[in-house]
C-alpha cells in the first residue's frame, strides 16, 4: 500500500486530492491505494520540474548518461520485483513481464545511440568560420502514459527526454499506479537530480489539468485515440508546445499462399492474442484467402486458438495470457464481440468472460465477412480477431486500408512479388512480411499514421521529438568579409 504517492521536487509526498486505488485484475485484490494528487499539487510538479530545468540541461550528455545506466543496473538488479509488479498490475504473465523489464533495460543503451545519430552535433566547414548542428531540449514535457505496457512505453519517453536535457512531470495510467511508483524510485536511487522527474498519480482529471498546464513545453503521449485527439485539440492554437502521440490501430494482417500453415497460424496467434490483445499493435482484421488452403487455415487457427491457455500470472506452468486490464475491460470485450454478433458476425471461437469478477477472458475468433462495409472502425482493444475471407487480392488489400487507423500491418504469404505489391499499397506506419505484427524493435522507428498517430515517431526516433535543432554559423572573431555586398563602402 502506499500513501507517499507523488514525487514532487525530490520528495515523496501524500495527496490531497480524491481516494484511487490499483486493482490486481488476476487475484482481484487491491494493491495499491492513495489520494491523487490536487491541482495545486500538479502545478508544484510543474514548478519543481521548471526550477530544474537549467541545472539539468546545463550538464553534459555523458553525466546524464551516467544516471541513465546507473538506472539500467537497478532495473537489472530489481527485475524479478519489477517484473511481479508488472504482472500484478497488469495480469500479465511472469515470463511476459520479464521481457518488458528487459525491454526497459535495453532502451537506455538504444537511446543513448540514437541521441547521437538523430541529434547529436554536425560541424560542416564554410569558406568563412564553419557551420554547426545542434540540439537543444524543449524544457519541461509531461509524459503520460498507458496501462499496457506500464514500464516500457513510459520509459521510453522518460529515457531519451532526460538523456536531451528535459526535465518532467511523469502521469501514469490511473490503472498502474505501483508500476510507476517503482520506476521513479530507481531513478531516485540512480542519483537523479530533485525536480527532473516528477510523479503525479491521478486518474482523468490529472491528466487534464497536466494537459492543459501553462508552463509545460510539451506532453509525450501513448494512449488512445479517443484521449490522443482530446489532446490534440487541446494544443492547438499553442504551435510552440511539441506533442508527440503515439496511439491505437486497427491493425491488418492478410494471408495468402502459404505453405507452412502452422507457420502463418503461429504468426497470427502471436500478432492478435499475445498480451490478450493488449498491444495497439495486435492484428485485429485477418484476411484469409476463400481457396481450400484458406479454409485449411483457418480450421488449423480456430484448433489452436481454443487450446491457447488462459491463466494466473504466476502459474508455474505459464499461459500464454493472463487476465485483461480490468474486469470493466473484459466485459467490454464481451460487449464487443455481443454487438458484432448483433451485426451479423459469425463466431468461430467465442470469446468468454471467464470469471466475471476477473479480467480474465478467453480468445475469440469471429467471421465478419458478411459485415465487413458495415462494421465500425474502432480499435477492440483485446483478444478478439475479425476474419474476412477474400476473393481478390487487391480487394483484400483495400478493405485493409479502409480505416482511420494506420499503425501495424502485415502480409503473410510466400510470394515476393505479392510481399511487394502489398508494400506498395498498405497504408500504415509498421508493415511486416511473414512474422507477427507485434513485438516492434525500440531499434526502429515505432509510429502510425492517421489516427495512429501525428508523425513524431517514438522507439528509434523519440529523440526526434526530446530536442529541437539549431543551426549556427560561427566564427571567433568579428571579421570584414573579403568581398562586400554592392553599395558598402568600409
Ligand atoms: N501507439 C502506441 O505506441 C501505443 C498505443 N497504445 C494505445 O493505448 C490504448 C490503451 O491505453 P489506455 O491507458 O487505455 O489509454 P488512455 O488514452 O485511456 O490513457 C492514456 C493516458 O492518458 C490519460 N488520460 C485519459 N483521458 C485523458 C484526458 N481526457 N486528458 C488527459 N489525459 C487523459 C490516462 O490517465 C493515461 O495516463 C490503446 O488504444 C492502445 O492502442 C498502447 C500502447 C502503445
Ligand atoms: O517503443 C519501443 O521501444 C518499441 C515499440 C514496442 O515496444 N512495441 C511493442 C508494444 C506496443 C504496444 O503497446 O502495443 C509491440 O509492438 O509489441
Amino acid at each position: 500500500m502506499s500513501t507517499q504517492a507523488h514525487f514532487i521536487a525530490g520528495q515523496w509526498t501524500a495527496g490531497l486530492g480524491h481516494d484511487i486505488q490499483s486493482i490486481d485484475p488476476a487475484k482481484k485484490a487491491v494493491i495499491w491505494s492513495a489520494k491523487s494528487a490536487s491541482s495545486e499539487q500538479i502545478d508544484l510538479a510543474v514548478k519543481s520540474a521548471r526550477q530544474a530545468f537549467l541545472g539539468w540541461s546545463d550538464t553534459t550528455f555523458e553525466e546524464r548518461l551516467s544516471i541513465a545506466k546507473r538506472y539500467a543496473q537497478l532495473l537489472t538488479d530489481n527485475k524479478p520485483a519489477l517484473a511481479l509488479a508488472i504482472a500484478q498490475e497488469t495480469g500479465k504473465p511472469l515470463w511476459e513481464t520479464a521481457t518488458e523489464v528487459a525491454a526497459m533495460i535495453g532502451k537506455i543503451g538504444i537511446s543513448e545511440k540514437a541521441y547521437q545519430d538523430r541529434t547529436g552535433t554536425v560541424e560542416n566547414p564554410m569558406p568563412v568560420g564553419k557551420a554547426f548542428i545542434r540540439h537543444k531540449p524543449h524544457g519541461v514535457v509531461a509524459v503520460f502514459g498507458p496501462y499496457n505496457f506500464p514500464g516500457h512505453l513510459p520509459n521510453g519517453h522518460i529515457v531519451p527526454a532526460l538523456l536531451a536535457g528535459n526535465t518532467i512531470v511523469f502521469k501514469p495510467s490511473d490503472l498502474t499506479p505501483l508500476v510507476a511508483e517503482k520506476m521513479v524510485q530507481l531513478w531516485e536511487q540512480a542519483g537523479l537530480p530533485a525536480g527532473v522527474l516528477n510523479l503525479v498519480q491521478g486518474e482523468v482529471e490529472t491528466g487534464k489539468a497536466l494537459a492543459a498546464h501553462h508552463d509545460i513545453d510539451g506532453l509525450f503521449f501513448t494512449g488512445s485515440s479517443r484521449t490522443g485527439k482530446l489532446l490534440h485539440e487541446q494544443f492547438a492554437g499553442h504551435p510552440g508546445k511539441i506533442l508527440a502521440l503515439e496511439m491505437g490501430g486497427n491493425n491488418p494482417l492478410i494471408v495468402k499462399d502459404v505453405k507452412d500453415i502452422d507457420a502463418a497460424v503461429h504468426d497470427i496467434v502471436q500478432s492478435a492474442f499475445v498480451t490478450s490483445g493488449q498491444r495497439c499493435t495486435c492484428a485485429r482484421r485477418l484476411f484469409i484467402k476463400n481457396d481450400a488452403q484458406g479454409d485449411a487455415l483457418l480450421n488449423r487457427l480456430v484448433e489452436v486458438t481454443k487450446q491457447i491457455k488462459v491463466g494466473q500470472y504466476d502459474d508455474d506452468e505459464q499461459p500464454f495470457m493472463g487476465a485483461m486490464i480490468s474486469k470493466q475491460a473484459a466485459s467490454g470485450m464481451a460487449k464487443a464481440q455481443a454487438e458484432l454478433q448483433q451485426l451479423g458476425g459469425v463466431s468461430l471461437v467465442e470469446l468468454q468472460h471467464m470469471d466475471t469478477e476477473s479480467g480474465f477472458v478467453s480468445p475469440g475468433i469471429i467471421d465478419v465477412t458478411k459485415i465487413i462495409d458495415s462494421m465500425p472502425d474502432e480499435e477492440h482493444f483485446g483478444p478478439l480477431l475479425k476474419v474476412c475471407r477474400y476473393d481478390d487480392f487487391d480487394a483484400a488489400i483495400d478493405h485493409a486500408n479502409n480505416t482511420s487507423f494506420g499503425l501495424s500491418a502485415g502480409f503473410l504469404g510466400d510470394s515476393q512479388e505479392d510481399y511487394q505489391h502489398f508494400f506498395k499499397r498498405i497504408r500504415a506506419g509498421i508493415v511486416n512480411w511473414n512474422r507477427p505484427i507485434t513485438g516492434a524493435s525500440s531499434a526502429a522507428p515505432f509510429g502510425g499514421i492517421g489516427d495512429s498517430g501525428n508523425h513524431r515517431a517514438s522507439a528509434y526516433y523519440a529523440a526526434d521529438y526530446c530536442a529541437f535543432p539549431v543551426a549556427s554559423v560561427e566564427l571567433d572573431k568579428v571579421t570584414l568579409p573579403g568581398t562586400l555586398s554592392p553599395g558598402l563602402t568600409f
